[in-house]
């Protein structure tokens, strides 16, 4: 899409391993935000680099001083999907099948839709988890519809979940360009592939996160949709440890260029979630 809009760039691809690709340490487990993104943004502070293409969910909700998000793109589909062995869907998996996540998030829903599965930890890019239900060693698994399309894998796909049993997370499926603030020249390039409809629901979606406090070990799922001039948002705080959960919705009535009233919905969403019993028994208060 970038070259399309900017013909004249030359753009060479660097490679940039993070700690994320690297660590077999459930991400629920991390100590510091941001496991897929410090080494890529300390390359792009050194000027290694000048432009950083992140999976937005991977991305902490708060700005990162010195850089900008100069482009969201448009989000296809934010769903969770089932990979599965026999692609059967996930009602028809017998009972005791083991799943593989390391998501608190999709543990919670998984424990909510069928409480006689068996979930388990499962690591490696989306390749070698597809790779290891192939192979027999787990009977499902869940990820982003957007990890495989990425891959040309949207064929391994058994089922597309619902987002009333399986809400994404903030972001899923939708990408942030980053650049250094001072790039003025290269900001107003990219701006042309922003999205601002995507902008719109996943600032609503992300600021549940800041409202929440939440970390990487939080089940929180959040997902906003643009109905006409409704902006629609629903986030969901889960315990994986039960599959108990709280849900709220809320909507307020915005134009597209309004994000700070998007800023206001999420975080009026997470205080409503922050005064429920799941709050209180996952630790957040
Ligand atoms: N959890 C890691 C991760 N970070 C981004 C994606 C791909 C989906 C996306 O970009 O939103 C994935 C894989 C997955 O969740 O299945």
């Amino acid at each position: 899409a970038l070259v399309a809009v900017a013909p004249e760039l030359q753009f060479e691809e660097v490679l940039i391993q993070t700690e994320g690709d690297r660590t077999t340490t459930p991400l629920s487990q991390a100590k510091t935000p941001g496991v897929f993104v410090s080494a890529l943004r300390e390359k792009l502070l050194a000027g290694e680099v000048d432009m950083l293409v992140h999976s937005m969910k991977d991305l902490p909700a708060l700005p990162f001083p010195g850089l900008v998000s100069a482009a969201i793109p448009k989000r296809e589909n934010p769903l969770d999907v089932l990979v599965s062995r026999d692609n059967l869907p996930l009602r028809l998996l017998p009972s005791g099948a083991k799943i593989g996540t390391s998501s608190p998030r999709r543990t919670a829903s998984i424990l909510r839709s069928r409480p006689d599965l068996q979930v388990t930890d499962i690591r490696g890019n989306v390749d070698t988890r597809v790779a290891k239900v192939r192979s027999g060693e787990y009977d499902a698994t869940v990820m982003a519809w957007a990890g495989l399309a990425r891959i040309g894998r949207l064929s391994e796909i058994a089922e597309e979940l619902s987002p009333v049993m399986f809400i994404p997370a903030p972001g899923q499926g939708a990408l942030a360009v980053e650049i250094r603030s001072e790039s003025a020249e290269l900001l107003g390039l990219i701006s042309t592939i922003d999205d601002e409809v995507t902008r719109l629901t996943t600032t609503a979606e992300r600021s549940v996160l800041v409202g929440l406090g939440a970390s990487c070990s939080t089940a929180i799922g959040a997902l906003a949709t643009l109905e006409g001039e409704q902006l629609l948002l629903t986030a969901e705080l889960g315990d994986p440890a039960t599959g108990a959960y709280e849900s709220v919705s809320e909507r307020v009535k915005i134009n597209p260029k309004q994000i700070q009233l998007a800023e206001q919905l999420g975080l009026s969403v997470a205080d409503k979630l922050l005064s429920g019993d799941v709050a209180r028994k996952v630790g957040l208060i």
